[in-house]
């Protein structure tokens, strides 16, 4: 049987592997667990196996996919392809070059190529469309399944650069499946951020090794991969993700809930921050906990309306980090990411780049120059962790913002003057292949809030620290029904609103710091955001 090319459906691949089934199973019943539960694609790879063997297991999954109806594929052994005449093989960088894998196998089988990085897409575009059917592009997780990686970890952000290359160089026909330490956890949200800049694609599969092979039952892990897979609604936080604009009546709301929900607001950030933090959050009628103990965050995570803050100008181990991370991830409660110092050293570059790849954030809060590095518009070293030297328009600042919202697909804030929030989270749509149906960064969501400067703002320490803690406090405390983009410029345009009333009162920054914690309580309190002086107006 032959399978024509455009049918080949690569939305869950399986790749086998032999050495690590559990007991009671074998290479066949996985399989055929996978297949009856969703799987669209197989490839054998077995890399310990003698050719005799591995031909001989190579025809009896080929039976097995036969009977439904999905094509084969052969890791590394174009020869065994050749002989049983499979439907296809999958080859990499240091496999038979696929020229040769080409003229072998004929027009009609369908080659499968590894790719890690753009000059390997620059290639296959120039072989053109009757060499690479699609590629594998990996490794987007450290995993324990390929034995002495040649390639580190790229994650999304890694994959976005392979599937911008592949419009780049308009290979429209090349499919893609991500690959590399993909499970339940992460799926969805690499589905979600693996988009194209220009939002015309995204991955076509997701293929995978151990959460089938490995799985004592493969039905089941089967199934909830397939579930995955399908769910178009990426709810990341269990609130409202629609789009929005910000009105008085919808702020008002916000504080409505955050007052009767009280959420606990978890901070893991630097000495300096954590006093006035926890003072800032209790005056926004919300609960904070200054807690880095790896062991508890689960337990923290759970609690009603819980929210965390991660700010990392913390010392707190990486380990901690990312079991906060994936402690809220799995509850779908909000973690608000401060970048402090982004790319300050190479040390906070290499930290904050790696917590990026690693998880999902209601919101990013940076300041221009954080932003500005983020969104790869500026690589200026930034001076200490303060914002960068130089003044930067507002036109460019709203587009760094939009392309931060729409790499990680989050609510994105940056700080300044001006304030900019651009919302990125597509209401937690995410699909298969069609990215983002060719909406861009430009096309987002975009508000600004003015309120003058408040020099003074500068003048203490944590004064935007604790921004990110009135935005986990408000995003913490919103009910299901709670919109996220509201929440996030509710807090903001709370937070410059209390900064201006603390400049006008205070006798210098001593006061100030005092003041504005009183004026945060007394705003909060109060809740009438149709009379606060900081302005929002649409950006785009
Ligand atoms: C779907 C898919 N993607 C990538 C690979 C890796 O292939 P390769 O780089 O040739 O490494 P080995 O699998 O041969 O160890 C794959 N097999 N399948
Ligand atoms: C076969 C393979 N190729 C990779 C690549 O990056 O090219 S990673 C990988 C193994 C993936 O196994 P698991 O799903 O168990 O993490
Ligand atoms: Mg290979």
């Amino acid at each position: 049987m032959v399978f024509a090319k455009e049918d080949v459906n690569y939305s869950l691949y399986l790749v086998t592997d032999s050495t690590m089934l559990p007991p009671g199973t074998t290479l066949y019943s996985q399989v055929e667990a996978g297949l009856k539960n969703g799987v669209t694609l197989v490839q054998i790879r077995e890399k310990d196996t003698e050719t005799g063997s591995f031909i001989e297991e190579a025809l009896d999954v080929q039976k097995i996919c036969k009977k439904y109806n999905v094509p084969l594929i052969i890791n590394d052994r174009i020869d065994v392809a050749m002989a049983i005449d499979a439907d296809g093989v999958h080859v990499g960088q240091q496999d038979m070059p696929i020229p040769m894998v080409r003229k072998l196998l004929g027009p009609s089988k369908i080659i499968g190529w590894s790719v890690g990085k753009p000059s390997e897409v620059e290639t296959l575009a120039k072989w053109g469309p009757d060499m690479v059917d699609y590629i594998g592009v990996g490794t987007l997780f450290p995993t324990l399944t390929k034995k002495n990686p040649k390639k580190s970890p790229m994650g999304p952000q890694g994959a976005i650069a392979v599937l911008d290359a592949l419009e780049e160089y308009k290979a429209s026909w090349c499919r893609t499946v991500g690959i590399g330490g993909l499970h339940p956890d992460n799926i969805q949200r690499v589905i979600s951020q693996c988009v194209a800049t220009n939002g015309k694609r995204s991955l076509d599969g997701i293929s995978l090794v151990s959460d089938i092979m490995a799985a004592p039952d493969a039905c089941a892990a089967t199934v909830r991969l397939r579930e995955m897979i399908d769910r178009t609604k990426y709810q990341f936080v269990d609130c409202e993700l629609n789009e929005s604009f910000p009105t008085a009546v919808s702020i008002k709301s916000v504080i409505s809930q955050v007052s009767s929900n009280r959420p606990l607001v978890q901070h893991v950030t630097n000495k300096v921050h954590q006093n006035f933090g926890a003072n800032v959050t209790l005056a926004l009628g919300s609960s904070p906990i200054m807690s880095e103990i790896q062991s508890e965050v689960s337990e923290l995570a759970r609690i009603p309306n819980a929210s965390l803050l991660l700010n990392t100008g913390s010392v707190a181990p990486i380990e901690m980090l990312k079991a906060a991370i994936n402690a809220y991830n799995e509850v779908n409660r909000p973690i608000t990411f401060d970048p402090v110092g982004y790319s300050a050293t190479e040390t906070r570059l290499c930290l904050n780049n790696n917590l990026l790849t690693y998880g999902q954030f209601a919101c990013i809060k940076g300041n221009s120059s954080e932003i500005l590095f983020l969104a790869k518009l500026n690589n200026d070293k930034m001076k200490g962790v303060d914002a960068g030297s130089g003044k930067n328009d507002d036109a460019l600042l709203a587009r760094a913002t939009q392309i931060v919202a729409f790499k990680y697909k989050t609510i994105a804030v940056c700080t300044g003057e001006h304030d900019f929030i651009a919302d990125g989270t597509f209401g937690g749509e995410c699909k298969l292949s069609s990215g983002t149906a060719g909406v861009t960064a430009e096309g987002l969501p975009c508000v600004m809030i003015e309120n003058g400067s408040i020099p003074i703002m500068g003048d203490i320490t944590a004064s935007g620290c604790s921004l990110g803690s009135t935005i986990a406090s408000f995003v913490g405390g919103l009910d299901p029904t709670g919109n996220l983009f509201d929440a996030v410029v509710g807090a903001v345009l709370l937070y410059k609103t209390a900064g201006k009333l603390a400049s006008t009162r205070c006798q210098g920054s001593g006061s100030f710091h005092v003041q504005l914690i009183d004026a945060l309580y007394q705003l909060f309190h109060e809740n009438k955001p149709e009379k606060w002086s900081a302005s929002l107006k649409k950006f785009n």
